[in-house]
């Protein structure tokens, strides 16, 4: 569809694009990033014909963009260039059907119901129907963005090059525009030429990516193969850590701020620990980071406080998210910086342990039921689930862990644990095997991402060793504390 080849060039004798080449198909969407300055809208510029390259070419569909007349190339491609903040003396409606001019032909008005049907449709696509007979100068700068890329969508082409068609937008009517434009790519068969800012939308929205680097192709592909960590680093001269995005295939990234407010290492240790009546919790004065299988806020964050509790046998587990919502609140906790777990043993019998290491320290608290403890290798025998009986392990460290030592951690404490239940004899009582846990165990691994730094947590590390170590003593002894309760 668009072919673009080695095209270079500038504004008079200043060269600023230099040999770039890409290709855009029909049905495709492309964005281009790159720092300010690196001339993104010069690209777009020579693309659409308004600057011409000193060498090089752009075609659509195999013809050069300089055999085409004006409105030839009106008809084959739309530019919505950055919005300038000017005044506007037109209406909305007046200002969307410009949009149109490509399609009229003679002296002679000859509106027809395909452009209207085109401006309204364009009006409707972009929610600004509302202000249809609005002057566009009381229009916010946002909803004027939207006005424009109406304006765009009314010229009905089959190309669209769009510079910063997000910015002034809010998140909702970015993501109503992006989804739109995305519809229109996936479903008709619209092919999308869009300069972006923000990396994450671009990645979320795209099907490939053109990364500038000083007028220059620096990468280019999917944008997995271009949001990489090293490579945004150095384009853009910020640190940043790319992430998934939790619905799609599609990276994500954070900006790592270079500001530390913090001057004196904060650590924490079992004094952290407070008993209410039903529960256990660990309350840190400031967010430690946390991966855990909890029933409120499970998952990879930051949180302050964790909190296990009792409940009865006979706890409705239908409707645990929102109990325990309530629970949290009920005991002024804050639901956004908390982890809850349950367990139907007193959480007042709890085992904590705290051992010094050359690292920091770490501090494991556990809770034991082990009534209807099961052999993992013979689960899938069971057909009834019987949710009572919980092993509950928190691994709390003073230290800086990496996300593959969160993951090594949770498999060290994981087989730590068995091999508790393994000391302690504990059977599935079915398959007459030792258990290696119960159905509904939770682990949590939470650090407080100062001190030292340990890439992982495997079992012959030194964070590892402890982990081992702190959390099969803690499990043995909070097993033998629930065996001499159900011999009482
Ligand atoms: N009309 C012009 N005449 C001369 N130089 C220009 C002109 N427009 C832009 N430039 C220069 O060309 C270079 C690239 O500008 P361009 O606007 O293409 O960058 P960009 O990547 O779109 O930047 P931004 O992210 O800030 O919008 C800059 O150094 C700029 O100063």
């Amino acid at each position: 569809m668009l072919k673009v080849e080695h095209i270079s060039g500038g504004y008079h004798q200043t060269p600023i694009i230099h040999d770039v080449s890409f290709q855009v198909n029909q049905g495709e969407f492309l964005g281009i990033l790159g720092p300010n300055g690196c001339g993104k809208s010069t690209l777009i510029k020579m693309i659409s014909g308004i600057l011409k390259p000193s060498s090089g070419t752009v075609a659509i569909d195999d013809v050069s963009i300089e055999k085409l007349s004006s409105r030839e190339l009106a008809k084959k491609m739309t530019v919505l260039p950055q919005i300038q903040s000017n005044a506007f003396s037109t209406t909305v409606r007046e200002t969307v059907e410009i949009g149109r001019y490509p399609h009229q032909s003679g002296f002679f008005s000859s509106w027809s119901e395909e452009d209207e049907k085109a401006v309204q449709k364009a009006m409707e696509l972009t929610d600004v129907l509302k202000y249809a007979d609005k002057n566009l100068e009381f229009l916010s700068g946002g909803e004027r963005q939207r006005v424009f890329i109406a304006q765009a969508l009314a010229q009905s082409s089959r190309l669209l090059i769009l510079d910063e068609p997000t910015n002034h937008l809010d998140i909702a009517h970015q993501k109503q525009i992006l989804d739109m434009i995305r519809r229109e790519v996936t479903e008709n068969g619209l092919t999308v030429v869009a300069v972006f800012h923000d990396i994450n939308l671009a990645s979320l929205y795209c099907d490939h990516l053109l990364l500038m680097e000083a007028g220059r192709v620096r990468a280019y592909g999917e944008p997995h193969e271009v949001i990489i960590d090293r490579q945004i680093m150095e384009v853009y001269d910020a640190r940043i850590s790319t992430q998934a995005h939790p619905e799609k295939p599609k990276p994500q990234m954070s900006i790592l701020p270079d500001f530390d407010e913090q001057t004196k290492e904060k650590m924490v240790s079992l004094s952290n620990i407070q008993k209410g009546d039903d529960y256990i919790a660990f309350i840190a004065d400031f967010p430690l980071k946390v991966l855990s299988s909890a029933v409120h806020n499970a998952g990879l964050g930051w949180y302050r406080a964790f909190i296990n509790r009792t409940v009865p046998p006979e706890y409705d587990i239908e409707n645990v998210k929102n109990e325990f919502l309530h629970y949290i609140v009920h005991h002024g906790f804050s639901p956004t910086n908390t982890v809850g777990m349950m367990t139907a043993v007193d959480t007042k019998k709890a085992v904590m342990k705290e051992y010094p290491a050359s690292f920091g320290s770490l501090i494991v608290i556990v809770t034991a039921g082990v009534g209807n403890a099961i052999d993992v290798s013979h689960a899938y025998e069971r057909k009834a689930f019987q949710p009572i009986g919980t092993i509950n392990t928190w691994v709390v460290i003073n230290g800086k862990l990496s996300d593959e030592a969160f993951v090594q951690g949770m498999m060290t404490a994981t087989e730590a644990k068995s091999k508790a239940l393994q000391s302690e004899n504990v059977m599935d009582k079915l398959s007459n095997t030792i258990a290696t846990g119960t159905p509904t165990d939770s682990l949590l691994i939470a650090a407080t991402q100062q001190g030292e730094y340990m890439q992982y947590a495997g079992p012959l590390t030194e964070v590892g060793k402890m982990i081992g170590k702190g959390v099969y003593e803690a499990t043995v002894e909070a097993i033998q504390i629930y065996k001499r309760e159900m011999e009482q």
